[in-house]
């Protein structure tokens, strides 16, 4: 993988997708005019943007619950620096929901006036390693990634889309008070996602009656939207963005699964790196099913 140059574009410090990103919108992008009801969604890449994106859509849109209207969830929830379907943001009617993987400093200023809300999705970094491990591999956009150790090396030397996991989780906490935020775990959304989707509704004051909610849970898990085709991705990676070969975006969605893929070396040698860079970071992280 020492193409990387070929995929990426370091903009002001950070590693973006050089294929599908913007640079002239990049430039402007600080100045991008916020709404007082916008919400966004921050991830680091492979940390569960998909799924908030659908449970976004299905607190805000009952066409999108009751399954009448068909747009799909990208479009519901477009990512701000990848437009890939070239929508216009200032015409969209409000509430605009974004998502992002920007790092804190390069997000449009308009943020910090706080009204307008950010939910932070972060994932054990392992689980996030191994699945961005399969989608380099998959996505024809991406470098492949020969093997974990190559990968590994890559991702701890913040050579990907996205940069550094580290420094986006840790500057994006430390910087929560310049702005209207709430962090969420991917592990407890997968282990109690009713009560994740209770504690976003409230965050977005949007109170859901007992039937919302229930449609909101059961169209957010895994198998639903694996299977649903405005959910899944399908179209976007398959017939748009392109692939390598064949897999699911939706790939397994569970805690733990970096234990397949790792060597006991491989995890030892990250468990240094993060011990070192993560001492002292208040959050705590989901490493296993059984184990925190
Ligand atoms: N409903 C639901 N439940 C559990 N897990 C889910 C769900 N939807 C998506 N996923 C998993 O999220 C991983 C993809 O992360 P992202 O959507 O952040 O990817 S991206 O950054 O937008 O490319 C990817 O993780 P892996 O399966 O481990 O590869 C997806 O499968």
């Amino acid at each position: 993988m020492d193409n990387t140059d070929q995929y990426l574009l370091n903009f002001k410090g950070y590693n973006f997708s050089l294929p599908v990103v913007d640079v002239d919108f990049l430039e402007n992008l600080e100045d991008f005019e916020i709404r007082d009801d916008d919400v966004f969604i921050v991830t680091y890449p492979k940390s569960g943007t998909i799924w908030t994106q659908q449970i976004l859509s299905l607190i805000y849109f009952e066409g999108h619950r009751s399954r009448t209207e068909i747009v799909k969830t990208i479009d519901r929830v477009p990512f701000l620096e990848y437009n890939i379907h070239k929508m216009d943001f200032l015409e969209r009617p409000s509430p605009r929901l974004f998502s992002t993987h920007l790092p804190y400093y390069l997000v449009p200023k308009g943020l910090k006036s706080k009204k307008a809300k950010i939910i932070y999705i972060y994932r054990n970094p392992k689980d996030v390693l191994t699945s961005y491990f399969h989608f380099s591999n998959l996505m024809a956009i991406t470098p492949a990634a020969n093997n974990m150790e190559e990968f590994l090396g890559n991702f701890l030397d913040g050579k990907v889309v996205g940069s550094l996991w580290f420094d986006h989780i840790r500057n994006w906490y430390k910087y929560r008070h310049d702005f209207n935020i709430l962090f969420m775990m991917y592990e407890e959304m997968k282990m109690d996602l009713r009560n994740s989707v209770l504690k976003i509704s409230h965050f977005l004051e949007k109170e859901l009656s007992e039937e919302d909610m229930e449609a909101v849970v059961k169209q957010a898990t895994f198998t639903n939207m694996k299977s649903d085709p405005k959910a899944n991705y399908y179209d976007v990676i398959h017939n748009e963005v392109g692939t390598r070969r064949n897999g699911h975006f939706l790939r397994k969605g569970v805690i733990g699964d970096w234990k397949n893929y790792l060597t006991v070396e491989q995890s030892e040698r990250f468990d240094r790196v993060f011990q070192r860079k993560m001492k002292d970071f208040p959050l705590k992280f989901i490493w296993d099913v059984n184990k925190e």
